[in-house]
């Protein structure tokens, strides 16, 4: 059982001793309180008092921030109702439950929480507060890292280690000496000389961020369930029945202050007056101190190592969840004081969340550009890390399997600075048992072809219908206008949906989602207040046709072919009814089908769309710069943009420098590719293999007759004598290689072909010419040796008459 657990009373009416701000206990609370704040303090005493068990045994249902928000409203309710602020309140009382699992120890002096600060603002108050008091103008103060791991009490007497204990309830915590023990960087004897006769060290035991990923690596390896955060691991790790756990891991302590302290005959080292002086004092002792506390005298100093921690919150080798200001004099400690649950010299500016709780809508599968299947989880809209998030990558069923979330669960989102965020795990204990599991689909949910793993054992689900399925077409489309590829502004991720796949939906954060269920339409209505979504007569989406059935017509688009394309999105301001009924996504969660690439929508009073007659500046421009930039972008970046695998900007500059043109490197044999520096043999078989595909020279053709680059700029200084002539080199020739030969012919802006036809003007005939010579006499085609090739080259069919052509033949 739980001592922590047990409930808090309600303060009757005959009760007195309510606590003062100061911790003392006041003679009586002769106001009356009323009947619903009693009742509001009663529920958050409980709810607070839950969740501290809960977070001790580190399986939280709340999220810090909600636990936050709670303890905050708790502390509120009792400033405006001082009766309320018994000493059993969680208000009074400090953190984690003991457990029976250890022996309890006491600790000499309280462990005390922190009060924290959620702004600057509050923070300066603090500070005005501070200052005042102690009637200074300016302080000293140390600017600590506020360490998120396990507060733990450390006993040495005589420099000894000998006892040591979790914080607890503030006055007993878990007696943990052998697994601290275990922490490499923990001295069992102090270093040095001038030890108290006793002192209680305090400060973070913590799970080094690098660490905890290699022990859930290991973990998730051994098939066990991976801690939630290090915070969670450090707690877990401390609290092992048998030390030898606690030792194979990698824990770490850090000091930030002390408890008890008793000095010998010899009296305290001069320094000891101050935050600064004692860490000195520990240093020299062997005891870890953060590296990163500063001696500050101003808050405008406090404030700009705050942005700093900020900033670099994810350099430090620990978690950080703010930053921790203390007065650094001890006097003006004293002087300060504490309430019974946090000194008023010290404050804790806590960062924003990086963990928080949303639920888990639905989880939906998206094709890639590969064909990849990836589910990933639609969520709640939530704050996190500063902004908005309602989407996060599942990865694969098997992931969706080990993370074991449910569709309906209260799960827990991470999203730690830039990093994409994360579903880290279920809230299990939040269930009610309408959750339920994700089914990985059997079909592609875009084309509805029979998903398939690419080869056997992978663990990712591929659909196999790349020419058609709208899904990865519009992918593909999207990776042909950006930024890498031929960075065409207006051909983003939303409007490649449009021309390819329109019964998808943005989210807010630009992510696309496909045509949302009804249920889903009507959660994001919720909020609303009466205007409807903007759909057809019926009710139902407007239908709409994808413009493109493959990206080979991308460049042939005219304003016609856009008339009557929408992008499904978020209402915008611009988008507003006039009625004024129509307000932001964030107010109403309106989807209005935004008239992109025709023009801005009008609305009648009614709702409807009025769908303006002539095309809008967006069709004009967005035409006009598929057009220039086809034309006018390099090669390589029109490798890029057919998608080819492994072909990335790397490999597609050296292949058109090398190979100067799209022929060119369709008909280089794999051998010449793989020779290219930077393509090798992986990428040389994708570009054969991609080439072997008919629709994808159909998209070369219609690319390079609506005017895409096809060839290096043109080299002047070679004269185009072969423009419009098919030449087959056949044999092996003297000054040239099979495709120095086939270069030298595109060049000059000729074809290069690989077997004889009635089509071919010239057979270039070698050494050892087989079959192709044999197949030339037979359709009468002109042959040439090589010195005929040479001046086929240098001047054209006109340097090389029939009658020089029949002489070669014999
Ligand atoms: N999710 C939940 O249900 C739940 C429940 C209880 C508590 N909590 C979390 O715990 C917090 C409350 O716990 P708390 O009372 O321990 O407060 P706290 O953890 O916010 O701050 C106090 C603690 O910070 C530690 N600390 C780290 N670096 C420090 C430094 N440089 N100097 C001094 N102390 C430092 C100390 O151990 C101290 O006890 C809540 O704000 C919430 O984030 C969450
Ligand atoms: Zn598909």
């Amino acid at each position: 059982m739980l001592e922590g657990t047990s409930r808090p009373r309600w303060p009757s009416t005959g009760d007195v001793g309510a606590v003062r701000d100061d911790g003392g206990v006041s003679e009586s609370s002769e106001q009356t309180i009323p009947s619903q704040a009693r009742q509001r303090w009663q529920e958050l005493a409980e709810r607070i008092t839950e969740a501290r068990a809960e977070y001790g045994r580190a399986q939280p249902t709340l999220s810090d921030a909600e636990y936050d928000a709670l303890f905050h409203e708790l502390v509120d309710l009792e400033a405006a109702h001082t009766g309320l602020r018994v000493p059993e309140s969680p208000s009074q009382t400090v953190g984690d439950p003991v457990t029976n699992d250890f022996p309890a120890v006491e600790h000499r002096r309280p462990m005390q929480s922190l009060e924290d600060v959620f702004s600057l603002e509050e923070l300066r108050e603090w500070a005005e507060r501070v200052h005042a008091e102690a009637g200074r103008t300016s302080l000293p103060m140390t600017c600590e890292l506020k360490v998120d791991g396990l507060a733990a009490n450390l006993t040495y007497e005589n420099g000894r280690l000998v006892q040591a204990a979790t914080r607890g309830n503030g006055r007993t915590g878990d007696g943990v000496l052998p697994n601290i023990r275990t922490i490499a960087n923990i001295p069992h004897r102090l270093q040095g000389e001038g030890h108290p006769a006793l002192i209680e060290i305090r400060g973070e035991v913590y799970f080094p961020v690098a660490a905890f990923e290699r022990l859930n690596a290991s973990l998730v390896e051994a098939g066990k369930a991976p801690f939630a955060n290090p915070r969670n691991s450090a707690a877990g790790s401390l609290r092992q029945k048998d030390p030898r756990v606690t030792a194979s891991r990698e824990l770490a302590f850090v000091a930030h202050g002390v408890g008890d302290v008793v000095w010998g005959p010899e009296g305290a080292p001069p320094e000891w007056t101050s935050m600064t002086g004692l860490f000195a004092a520990l240093d020299a002792w062997g005891v870890p101190i953060s590296p990163y506390t500063q001696q500050v005298s101003s808050m405008a100093e406090v404030e700009r190592l705050i942005a700093h921690h900020g900033e670099h919150r994810h350099d430090v080798e620990h978690e950080i969840d703010g930053v921790v200001v203390k007065v650094d004099d001890f006097a003006l400690q004293r002087q300060l004081g504490s309430t019974s649950r946090v000194p008023r010299w010290a404050v804790a500016y806590k960062f924003p969340p990086e963990e928080v709780n949303t639920t888990l809508l639905d989880i939906r599968v998206h094709v890639g550009r590969t064909g990849r299947v990836t589910p990933f989880g639609m969520m709640e809209p939530v704050l996190v890390a500063g902004s908005t998030v309602s989407l996060a990558t599942l990865h694969n069923a098997s992931e969706v399997k080990r993370k074991g979330v449910l569709i309906g669960d209260t799960v827990v989102l991470r999203k730690a600075g830039d990093v994409i965020p994360e579903i880290v795990a279920p809230v299990v204990d939040l269930r009610d048992g309408t959750e339920r599991e994700f089914v990985m689909p059997t079909e592609c949910p875009s084309c509805g072809s029979t998903l398939a793993p690419a080869k056997e054992g992978d663990v990712d689900l591929r659909c196999p219908n790349a020419r058609s399925c709208p899904s990865q077409l519009a992918e593909r489309v999207a990776h042909i206008g950006s930024r890498g590829a031929l960075d065409i502004e207006a051909l983003g991720e939303r409007a490649a949906i449009v021309l390819a796949e329109p019964d998808r939906v943005v989210d807010e954060s630009g992510v696309v989602l496909r045509l949302p269920s009804p249920e889903w339409i009507n959660r994001q209505k919720a909020a609303e207040s009466g205007a409807p979504v903007v759909f057809g007569d019926d009710g139902a989406p407007l239908p709409q046709e994808p413009v493109l059935s493959t990206e080979a017509e991308l460049f042939d688009l005219t304003p016609e072919r856009l008339k009557d394309t929408y992008i499904w999105a978020k209402d915008r301001d611009w988008v507003k009814g006039k009625d004024g009924a129509r307000g932001r996504w964030e107010e109403n969660g309106l989807l209005v089908p935004e008239l992109y690439f025709w023009s801005k929508p009008q609305f009648a009073p009614d709702g409807s769309i009025a769908k303006p007659s002539q095309p809008g500046d967006n069709t004009r421009k967005f035409l006009k710069e598929l057009r220039d930039k086809g034309a006018s972008q390099p090669l390589w970046r029109v490798l890029v943009a057919l998608s080819i695998r492994h072909v990335g900007p790397t490999a597609a500059r050296a292949l058109a420098t090398e190979l100067g043109s799209i022929d060119a490197i369709r008909v280089a044999d794999e051998e010449r590719l793989a020779a290219v520096d930077g393509v090798g043999p992986t990428i040389a078989a994708s570009l054969k293999a991609w080439f072997e595909e008919d629709w994808h020279l159909e998209i070369i053709e219609r690319w390079a007759a609506a005017g895409v680059r096809m060839a290096e700029e043109r080299d002047e200084s070679v004269a185009r004598t072969l423009e419009g002539l098919t030449v087959v080199v056949t044999g092996s020739l003297e000054g040239f290689t099979r495709d120095s030969a086939k270069e030298a012919i595109l060049i000059r802006g000729g074809k290069a072909a690989g077997s004889v036809s009635k089509k071919t003007d010239f057979v270039v005939v070698g050494d050892n010419a087989g079959s192709k010579e044999a197949k030339a006499r037979e359709l009468g085609r002109p042959i040439l040796d090589e010195n005929g090739f040479v001046a086929l080259l240098e001047g054209g069919p006109e340097a090389v008459t029939p009658a020089d052509a029949e002489e070669e033949q014999e």
